[in-house]
C-alpha cells in the first residue's frame, strides 16, 4: 500500500505540474465562458483540456483506479464515491478567478482508498505553490512543512469563505446572515481566495484560522481537506457533526475552539449531495 501511495503521490504531482503549465499559458489567450449550474456558473475549454490530460495520464499508469472529475460529471459522468481507489479531480479551482486573472487558480487532485483521502495535491499554479499531503505523513508546500494556526481566540481570528454559484435568494440569505453572525463576533477579517483549494491550503498554512462553505463540490475539497488535517487542524461538519466529502458542506479549522464558535454562527442549508442523482440520467 505504502508503495502505491507514494507513486500515486509522485505521479499527482507531476501531472498538476503540467496541467498548471497549460493554464498559465492559457492565461495570455481568448478565454471562451460558458455556463454550467447558474449564470455564474463558469467553465473554460481549459478547465475540460486539464481534466482530459490529468485523466488520460493517470489512466495510463493505474487503469484500474476510478475518477470523479469535476467537468466529467458535468459531462454526465456519475460522482459517486466507492471503496475503490479513486482519484477526485478539479482541472480549475478558480475558473471565476482564471477568467478574470484574479491570481489564485488551483489544480487539485485528491485520492481517495475506501472513500478515505489518501493524498491530497493542490498545485496553485500562478503562485508556483506545490501543496502535498498524504494521511499520516504531513502536510508540505513546495516540501516545506506545514503547521495550522495556533491561535485559539476566534476574535483574534481571520475566516476564509466563498459566496459560490447558487444565487437563490434563500441561499444568498443564509450566505449573508452567516457573514453579519462572524464579521459581529466580531473577527479580525474574513477573506476568499475565490478557491477552495487555495482557501483550505492557506488554514493548513496558518494564514487563515478556518475555512467554510456549502455549495462546493467534492472535487474543490477532497485534496485540500487533507493538507488541513495533516497540517494538525480539524475538518467537520458546518454543524459540527462528522465531515462528509459529498455533501457539499464543509468546515475545516485550525482546532476545535475556534470551529465550534464558528459552528454557533453560521446558518446551515443543505445543497443536494453530490452523490444524489436528482435528474433521471443526469448527476447533479
Ligand atoms: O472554480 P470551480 O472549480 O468551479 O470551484 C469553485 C466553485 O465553483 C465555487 O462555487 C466555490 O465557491 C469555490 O470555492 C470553488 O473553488
Ligand atoms: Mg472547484
Ligand atoms: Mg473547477
Amino acid at each position: 500500500m505504502a508503495d502505491i501511495l507514494q507513486n500515486v503521490m509522485d505521479h499527482a504531482v507531476a501531472v498538476a505540474r503540467k496541467a498548471g503549465e497549460v493554464v498559465r499559458e492559457a492565461l495570455s489567450d481568448d478565454r471562451k465562458v460558458m455556463t454550467k449550474s447558474s449564470a455564474v456558473d463558469l467553465v473554460t475549454q481549459t478547465d475540460q483540456k486539464v481534466e482530459k490530460l490529468i485523466i488520460q495520464s493517470v489512466k495510463e499508469k493505474f487503469p484500474q483506479h476510478r475518477f470523479i472529475g469535476e467537468e466529467s460529471v458535468a459531462a454526465g459522468e456519475p460522482s459517486i464515491l466507492t471503496d475503490d481507489p479513486t482519484w477526485i479531480i478539479d482541472p480549475i479551482d478558480g475558473t471565476t478567478n482564471f477568467v478574470h486573472a484574479f491570481p489564485f487558480v488551483a489544480i487539485s487532485i485528491g485520492f481517495t482508498i475506501n472513500k478515505r483521502v489518501e493524498v491530497g495535491v493542490v498545485y496553485s499554479c500562478l503562485e508556483d505553490k506545490m501543496f502535498t499531503a498524504r494521511r499520516g505523513g504531513g502536510a508540505f508546500c513546495n516540501g516545506e512543512p506545514l503547521q495550522v494556526s495556533d491561535q485559539t481566540d476566534v476574535h483574534r481570528s481571520i475566516i476564509a469563505t466563498e459566496f459560490g454559484s447558487n444565487r437563490d435568494p434563500e441561499v444568498v440569505d443564509k450566505i449573508f446572515s452567516s457573514l453579519r453572525n462572524i464579521l459581529s463576533l466580531p473577527v479580525h477579517g474574513v477573506r476568499g481566495a475565490g478557491t477552495a483549494a487555495v482557501n483550505l491550503s492557506l488554514v493548513a498554512s496558518g494564514c487563515v484560522e478556518a475555512y467554510y462553505e456549502m455549495g462546493m463540490h467534492v472535487w474543490d475539497i477532497a485534496a485540500g481537506s487533507l493538507l488541513v488535517l495533516e497540517a494538525g487542524g480539524i475538518v467537520m461538519d458546518v454543524d459540527g457533526g462528522d465531515a462528509d466529502l459529498m455533501s457539499r458542506r464543509i468546515l475545516a479549522a485550525n482546532n476545535r475552539s475556534v470551529a465550534l464558535r464558528l459552528v454557533e454562527q453560521i446558518a446551515p442549508y443543505r445543497p443536494d449531495r453530490d452523490d444524489v442523482k436528482k435528474i433521471s440520467g443526469k448527476w447533479w
